[in-house]
């Protein structure tokens, strides 16, 4: 059994006082949990506004949102071990009880909180907002989490079980989405013994990537407001310290929060040759690969045309693409319909389907615990049918890049197999060797080979990135 914690925290260090009455850090990240428990909020859609509600800056901010975020991940571990330190089953202890005993939980075995802090705060928190009988069982069940070490838990929870069972409990996973990232290794020709690095890597904050948007800002532009150089893509920042919005081309929308695999795939479809005239991304919200294709469009004299379903979400891509100048449009439309509507009309088209998102799990804290298998199939008609009239909306000769957030072989080779299958005319490029041109090095992201090339997959344990799926496919 391996010895370390699951958790990395990026403040472990808590609001030192023993106290008797809830901190604001605790008290806004309890508001977080609540909220994301109680009306399916977002954790990183609502935790900066909470912050700032709260007036959190600095360390008490930091310690805030590693108390949210922690406490989401590893709820299915926290759970496990609640279980083992009261006779009511989980589901039957009151939600806003449970989310303070798993906060306490949190801090007891993953951040270095002391003991009475962790205990006393927690007590408060259900004292101060259900009732002073549920104090009295939440002081019981976090006593006697107190008891034993992070190490001893770890092998009480995980006594008897084996295979994925184990990896879920101990990983924090549901266990249906450690069969499909196994399942995902394994189909994209890497081995399972990386299962347990993935499952961990999903347990690490990522530090936000900047894009400097091409023409609007620059990666040296971001370093002198503090950034570090990305990894792998050419127009990344890492903010370091801080946050985002501290950055004015942020504020401006000239540089952008994404992920440095979402860069990579972006800029990969611009990469191979074929003429610039039109381009198209048939699922654009919120916008993020939007915005950088209309930076990049405007440069090489190019329109966009950005599709997305959701009147809500179109908006976010009209921001998105509101301070880069060019010619670039969005159009508030079913993606399907767009291949019969404008056929052979593009240039080089973008899917980025709906998906499962079981590559980005690092940065959507509560996602896991809210997908169910079923997604998997549901989703499966729609991702083909995007990527059916992403080929008939392209003219011969240009490319399509076919993109997803999860590496979950079903969403990825099974729908590119399926394609390819339909479309003969298709070629698939050498994905892998695109990226490996757009960074300038051995990027090590080769899936297996579909028809005449092959696709790419981005790995959260091995590049740091989200694990993003590329095909590029030429008619
Ligand atoms: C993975 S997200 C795209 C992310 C986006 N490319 C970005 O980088 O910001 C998929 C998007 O497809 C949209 N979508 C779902 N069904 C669609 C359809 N039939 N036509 C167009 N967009 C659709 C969803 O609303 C969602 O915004």
């Amino acid at each position: 059994m391996t010895q370390r914690p699951h958790y990395h925290g990026r403040s472990e260090t808590a609001p030192s006082r023993r106290t008797k009455r809830a901190d604001l850090p605790r008290a806004t990240a309890y508001s977080v949990l609540r909220a994301v428990t109680e009306d399916d909020a977002y954790a990183n859609l609502i935790l900066p506004g909470r912050l700032t509600g709260a007036r959190l800056k600095g360390r008490d901010a930091a310690f805030a949102t590693e108390l949210a975020y922690g406490t989401l991940r590893g709820q299915g571990l926290y759970d496990a071990v609640i279980a083992q330190c009261t006779d009511r089953p989980t589901d039957k202890i009151e939600p806003a009880v449970l989310d303070v005993l798993r906060m306490g939980a949190h801090q007891l075995l993953h951040m270095r909180v002391g003991a009475h802090a962790a205990v006393d705060s927690s007590v408060a928190l259900v004292r101060e907002n259900v009732s002073v009988g549920a104090s009295k069982f939440a002081n019981a069940v976090l006593r006697r989490i107190s008891e034993a070490d992070t190490e001893t838990w770890n092998q009480r929870i995980t006594d008897g079980l084996t295979g994925n069972a184990r990896s879920a409990v101990m990983f924090s996973h549901p266990e249906w989405i450690v069969r499909g990232l196994r399942q995902a290794l394994i189909a994209h020709g890497r081995s399972a013994d990386e299962l347990e690095e993935l499952l961990d890597a999903d347990n690490t904050p990522a530090r936000p990537a900047l894009t400097a948007l091409p023409g609007l800002s620059t990666p040296a532009e971001l370093a002198d407001g503090g950034a570090e150089p990305g990894r792998w893509s050419p127009l990344a920042a890492v903010v370091a310290s801080g946050a985002p919005g501290d950055f004015s081309q942020v504020r401006a929308g000239t540089a952008r929060v994404q992920d440095e695999g979402s860069q990579l795939v972006t800029l990969a479809m611009l990469h191979p040759d074929t003429p610039d005239e039109r381009w198209l991304d048939l699922c654009a919200g919120p916008g993020g690969k939007a915005a950088l294709l209309a930076a990049s469009a405007a440069r090489r004299g190019a329109s966009l045309t950005a599709v997305e379903v959701s009147r809500h979400r179109a908006a976010l891509v009209a921001g998105a693409l509101d301070p880069v100048p060019g010619d670039s449009e969005v159009v508030t439309a079913d993606g399907r319909r767009i291949g019969s509507e404008q056929p052979e009309a593009f240039d080089r088209v973008l899917v980025d389907v709906p998906c499962t998102g079981l590559g980005a799990l690092r940065r959507r804290p509560e996602a896991r615990w809210r997908r169910r298998p079923a997604d998997i199939a549901s989703l499966g008609p729609l991702q083909r049918e995007l990527l059916d009239s992403a080929v008939a909306a392209t003219r011969p000769g240009g490319v399509i890049a076919f993109t997803t957030c999860s590496p979950h072989p079903a969403e990825t080779l099974a729908v590119l197999d399926d394609v390819v299958t339909a479309h003969p005319g298709l070629s698939v490029l050498d994905a892998p060797a695109v990226l490996d041109a757009v960074v300038g090095r051995d990027v090590g992201a080769a899936s297996r080979k579909t028809g005449d090339g092959r696709a790419a997959q981005l790995w959260p344990h091995l590049h740091g990135t989200d694990g993003m799926f590329l095909a590029l496919l030429q008619k």
